[in-house]
């Protein structure tokens, strides 16, 4: 395993999405391919095998999974079949397939190997897969044609090897101008790209800090931006803590939010510096789905996570396809529903809820994951002040009772910080204080930074301080601040 002494200098890099690239670039090779094998003069009857060898550049440049690149081999021997010249083409069907499994193979396992710096996994997947798909397909047309042992062995199987020659000289001929070009176009990783490491499963990385969640100087910056969104953010979040991260719009709020569910780094296309921790396990090392298990997140648009007819089936919705039994599914429905005091919800159908009821339905699918750690995502923008009270009775509930760890992001602070115990405030993507609620709110006032979310109770009590008051509690309610009002006057007056 590989040791990191300065985790801020450690990278992640990812381009978002591109799970359909290797269709995109594997057709465009294979045209061409296609175009060459039709157009190509053989000399001596010997030319490439331009299909092979284009689909060899396809799979070196996109990196295919098995299972795909048995669909790449499958298309290649569709058109070879269509356009073969050959007495018995079918061999095809069998040869092409295996011949792009074995150019999987190699660049799945030799890609170590390198020529004065350059990949050789070119001409390797060009020779090794000719052969084998040439072998295969040589042998098939001898048994089904009946030809005789010698015309094999003298004739056809030296000859593929042959072809595997030229493959391995023409394969790279083609790879490495493709690679630029489709680098150029942003559609792969360019070479300098791809010397940057994204595959953390070497290191050893351990938090230093103690905590559920512990972020360890934190910096993303998504594609193309000059301006990092978040910037060296160190944070540890204790189990239990229902914490508070505040900002102007824009601060960065939301990706903190994102790099705690994994959507950064592994969804948004940028580069993550640092490391975040979540219960111990470097998010660069595990999946979005797997941290579902552990971070459940609401989004401030909860309605895009609803997918299914009734209450029900939107709960069973997740936990189906990570494959749990049915019964369980059942108690974890009955369970969930508990939670957010709509057990007798559960047969109605979504276009039957109100607003409030949709979010605490998201919540309760959340919940049937079973995740420690819940995370909410400007929760209350679009709720009424009954609604916003309701929320954070819910989630107080949720914290207090069922021990979940709780993290908001929110701009209208009056209603969570009764129950929040810290508040973070973010702006340009640092973290300039975390602290108690009352610690941050008069960082905020005094230092005039996104003072217009302090409460208007709290920023009173501030004011009567710098006129000479004192009060032992801070007023982050009315029922406080008419309490210390009262001790302040007169004893008949009170
Ligand atoms: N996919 C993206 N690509 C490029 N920039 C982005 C992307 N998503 C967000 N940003 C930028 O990152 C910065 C931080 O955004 P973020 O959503 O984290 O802020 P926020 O504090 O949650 O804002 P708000 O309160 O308005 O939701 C913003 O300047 C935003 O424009």
């Amino acid at each position: 395993m590989k040791q990191i002494t300065d985790i801020a200098s450690l990278e992640f890099h990812h381009r978002q999405g591109g799970q359909f690239r290797w269709i995109t670039i594997t057709t465009l090779m294979l045209a061409i391919g296609t175009i060459l094998h039709l157009v190509s003069p053989s000399v001596a009857g010997i030319t490439p095998n331009w299909t092979i060898a284009t689909y060899c550049v396809a799979i070196c440049l996109t990196k295919p999974s098995y299972t795909q690149s048995l669909g790449i081999g499958l298309v290649a021997a569709l058109v070879n079949v269509l356009t073969s010249k050959s007495g018995f083409p079918y061999g095809n069907l069998i040869s092409e397939p295996a011949g792009a499994l074995t150019c999987t193979l190699i660049v799945k396992n030799l890609a170590f190997i390198r020529f004065k710096g350059h990949s050789c996994l070119p001409v390797l997947t060009g020779l090794a897969a000719t052969c084998m798909s040439g072998g295969i397909f040589v042998t098939i047309l001898k048994f089904a044609m009946g030809l005789p042992n010698i015309v094999y062995f003298t004739g056809m199987l030296p000859l593929v090897f042959v072809i595997g020659l030229l493959n391995a000289v023409v394969t790279p001929l083609m790879y490495f101008p493709a690679l630029r070009l489709f680098a150029s176009r942003g559609i792969i990783d360019s070479l300098e790209e791809q010397s940057v490491t994204s595959d953390h499963s070497g290191y050893d990385l351990k938090p230093t800090q103690e905590g559920i969640v512990s972020m360890e100087h934190l910096s993303y910056i998504h594609n193309k931006q000059k301006v990092p969104v978040l910037n060296d953010v160190t944070l540890a979040i204790q189990p239990g803590d229902f914490l508070v991260i505040t900002g102007e719009s824009g601060s960065g709020k939301s990706s903190l939010c994102m790099a705690l569910t994994g959507a950064i780094p592994h969804y948004f296309g940028g580069v993550m510096k640092g490391m975040v921790y979540v219960e111990g396990q470097a998010t660069t090392q595990t999946t979005i789905s797997k941290l579902a298990n552990k971070v459940g997140a609401m989004l401030d648009d909860y309605d895009s996570q609803l997918v299914a007819m009734t209450v029900e089936e939107e709960i069973a919705f997740s936990l189906e396809n990570q494959g749990v039994a049915p019964e369980q599914i059942d108690a974890a429905i009955t369970e969930s529903l508990e939670k957010v005091h709509m057990t007798e919800y559960r047969q109605r159908q979504l276009s039957k809820l109100s607003g409030g009821q949709r979010q605490r339905l998201v919540i309760a699918s959340v919940l049937a994951t079973s995740p420690e750690i819940l995370v909410f995502d400007e929760p209350t923008s679009a709720l009424d002040p009954e609604g916003t009270r309701d929320f954070y009775e819910l989630i107080h509930d949720l914290n207090v009772q069922y021990g979940h760890t709780i993290v908001v992001v929110e701009h209208s602070l009056e209603a969570a910080l009764p129950f929040a115990n810290r508040l973070v405030l973010i702006d340009h993507g640092h973290i300039l204080c975390d602290g108690n609620v009352e610690e941050t709110l008069r960082y905020m006032y005094e230092k005039n930074v996104y003072a217009s979310a302090v409460p208007k109770i709290f920023a009173c009590q501030l004011d009567l301080e710098r006129a000479g008051c004192q009060f032992t509690a801070p007023w982050l309610s009315s029922e406080t601040a008419v309490a210390a009002v009262r001790q302040l006057l007169p004893q008949d007056r009170s």
